[in-house]
């Protein structure tokens, strides 16, 4: 559990800034609840913060998460289907919430990449009897409490979660640490360019001017919507963009040669297998991988010098592979990931893993790093589930959002 007064947290510790109150301050504990519609699952976290002064930001005392599997978006046709499992979610707040707190803790759901790709009627569905079971409840429904988050707010909010774990946001010297997030769907890079040459050569679009606990910002930030690792699967075999085909089945040198499967993703079956002996295994996988990630990514310069941090998909498959331990988690090279996914392809026609995407996967990531983003072999990650037993994830940065947002409101 996390410790309220332990020095990583909390604003108004000495470590981290000259004490300006006073330990007799009594602790005002309030309450967010944000939820992460993800494309493979939805999540709740429940954050209990404490406010010291109003002068300071918010102190994060806890955490409490729980997530379900399927996503929002493989109820796409029956939206008060997909509606009842956040109702099970929310009913947890209201375990774990003291009832007196209930009216003044607001709760928001953010979807992201796994509704944006839906057909915007079938989303808005899905939002809607989202929205109906918010307003039911006894918590607060700030205005525009449901809805889909884009990409970029996507990338700042979990640069703003994974900065702030760190004890960067309040820093007298700040050395901010840069994210890599990989969803289902689509896939984050984010960070706060010291180059001036960074912020002329990119694009407008990819940066953001933002503010956070009264320091202002200018991040890079880029999403990539169907780069996700799943998208990504189909994108590989061909079976992303255009009509989706049922009936067809999908081939790829990164599958076992002798599988012959079936994979529902988005609320359609797909079905796919390998290719011959002869062309299975790294070196083609690599090869059609890079089909649908050369030239796709915009490649800033600086980040070959930046600390990123990685998690969700990056994450886990370094953990199902055995790379890093799967509570710590631990520092890889981007090669290591290469040298896994040489490793387990060519393994391919000899093993059954029970986990025939594992070679796709880690070929896949191995290309974006290297020639989608442009990290060097040598560039190291530091790969994170949990930061201080907080969940590496952007919702804590839309809680803190969400709260500031509140405040400065016109009542
Ligand atoms: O709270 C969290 N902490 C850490 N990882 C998370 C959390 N929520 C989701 N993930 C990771 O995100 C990945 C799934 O992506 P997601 O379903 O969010 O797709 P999307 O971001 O493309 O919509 C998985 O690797 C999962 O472990
Ligand atoms: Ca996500």
């Amino acid at each position: 559990e996390v410790d309220v007064f332990s020095p990583q947290y909390g604003i108004g510790n000495e470590e981290l800034l000259p004490s300006r109150s006073t330990s007799l301050n009594i602790s005002n504990i309030f309450y967010g609840i944000m939820f992460d519609a993800g494309s493979t699952g939805t999540r709740i976290h429940i954050y209990t913060f404490m406010q010291k002064s109003s002068a300071e930001p918010p102190h994060l005392d806890n955490e409490i998460f729980e997530s379900v599997k399927p996503g929002l978006s493989a109820y796409v046709d029956q939206p008060e289907q997909g509606a009842e499992t956040v109702r099970g979610l929310l009913d947890m707040a209201k375990q774990t919430i003291p009832s007196t707190h209930w009216s003044s803790t607001p709760v928001v759901l953010k979807a992201t990449a796994g509704l944006r790709l839906l057909p915007e009627q079938k989303a808005q569905a899905l939002l809607s009897e989202v929205q109906e079971l918010f307003e039911e409840s006894p918590f607060l429904v700030p205005d525009e409490c449901v809805s889909i988050m884009n990409g970029t707010y996507e990338g700042i909010l979990a640069w703003v979660t994974i900065n702030f774990l760190t004890g960067q946001l309040y820093d007298q010297n700040q050395r901010t640490v840069g994210i890599l997030d990989l969803g289902g769907a689509s896939t984050q890079i984010t960070f706060l360019p010291q180059a001036e040459s960074t912020l002329k050569a990119a694009s407008e679009k990819y940066i953001s001017p933002f503010e956070m606990f009264n320091r202002s910002y200018k991040l890079y930030t880029h999403s990539y919507l169907g780069f996700g690792l799943k998208a990504a699967r189909l994108a590989i075999l061909g079976a992303l963009g255009g009509k989706a085909d049922e009936s067809r089945m999908y081939r790829s040198s990164c599958l076992p040669p002798s599988l012959k499967a079936e994979w529902k993703f988005g609320g359609i079956n797909y079905k796919y297998g390998g290719m011959a002996e002869e062309v299975t295994g790294f070196q083609s996988c690599y090869a059609e991988v890079l089909k649908v990630i050369r030239e796709k990514l915009d490649q800033p310069a600086e980040i070959r010098s930046r600390t990123f941090y990685a998690f969700s998909y990056y994450y886990d498959r370094a953990v199902d592979t055995g790379m890093i331990d799967g509570d710590q988690g631990g520092i890889i090279l981007v090669k290591d990931f290469e040298m896994k996914a040489n490793k387990v392809c060519e393994a391919l026609t000899e093993t059954n893993t029970g986990s025939p995407f594992l070679c796709m996967d880690l070929t896949y990531i191995t290309a974006l790093l290297k020639e989608g983003f442009g990290f060097y072999d040598h560039t190291e990650l530091q790969l994170k589930k949990k930061v201080n037993n907080i969940e590496t994830s952007w919702t804590l940065g839309a809680a803190f959002h969400l709260i500031q947002s509140l405040r400065t409101a016109p009542e």
